[in-house]
């Protein structure tokens, strides 16, 4: 056990919208608490520069990669025993990515279906296991569109900002009603990643989100 009370199998999931600093703030946490990181692979990913250039013929094909590849990891840190941070949840793919584009008319209805049922099929069921708490970062669109620029993924930095707006506005609905693990929710103001006293304090409540009694949360 760590100075914070977080279990050394814990599973701790970072979720956010595009830019926000899942990855950055993923290992931090991780080297902090001698974790391993599950991070998404970008710059493998077959679909997702395709997917920028042509949302309707390529949604389908990128959801079923995400979820094949975010199931993956969850097996494999699952199989480890935890001790895991990780980068992005499987819960956004759906919540956000793919029922953002079905409503918007890019992924069509039954890529929709056939994406969803899949994703109930392997994930809602009682045997998927749900990480032990699920951080959840937040900030205001101009600073989130000031990091995506500043991180210069070219396909992200010519999409239409409204794309983003669109996402950022769905985020904040959407964690608003997530029940299925409990949530610590961080500001970008509020913390640095590379101060060590900001970093124990995001360690100390993540400590204790784990072990609030279920009920309260
Ligand atoms: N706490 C922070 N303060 C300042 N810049 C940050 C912070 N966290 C991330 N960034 C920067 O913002 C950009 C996006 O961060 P990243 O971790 O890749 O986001 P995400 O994984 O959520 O897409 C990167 O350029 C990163 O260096
Ligand atoms: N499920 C997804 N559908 C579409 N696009 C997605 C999905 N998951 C991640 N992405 C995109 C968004 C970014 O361009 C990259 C990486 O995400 P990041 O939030 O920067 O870690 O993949």
């Amino acid at each position: 056990m760590n100075p914070y009370n977080i279990p050394d199998n814990a599973i701790i999931t970072v979720a956010g919208t595009v830019g926000v600093g899942k990855s950055t703030l993923t290992g931090a946490l991780a080297k902090r608490l001698n974790f391993q990181t599950s991070l998404e692979q970008v710059d493998h990913n077959p679909y997702l520069e395709k997917f920028y250039h042509d949302f309707e013929r390529w949604s389908f094909h990128l959801q079923i990669y995400f979820l094949a590849e975010r199931f993956k990891e969850q097996k494999k840190m699952f199989e480890m025993g935890g001790g895991f941070v990780q980068d992005r949840s499987i819960y956004e793919d759906t919540g956000i990515f793919a029922k953002m584009h079905a409503d918007q008319g890019t992924m069509s209805k039954t890529d929709y279906e056939t994406y969803t049922s899949l994703y109930e099929a392997m994930v809602m069921t009682p045997y998927f296991p749900h990480p032990d708490v699920l951080i959840y970062i937040e900030g205001s669109l101009p600073s989130i569109l000031a990091r995506i620029n500043e991180r210069g993924r070219e396909m992200e930095i010519q999409t239409d900002v409204s794309y983003w707006e669109h996402m950022h506005g769905r985020y904040s609905k959407w964690i608003n009603e997530f029940t299925a693990c409990p949530v610590l929710r961080l500001n970008i103001d509020d913390y640095d990643v590379n101060d060590s006293a900001s970093m124990a304090d995001i360690l100390t409540k993540v400590g204790n989100t784990i072990r609030k009694p279920v009920d309260t949360i």
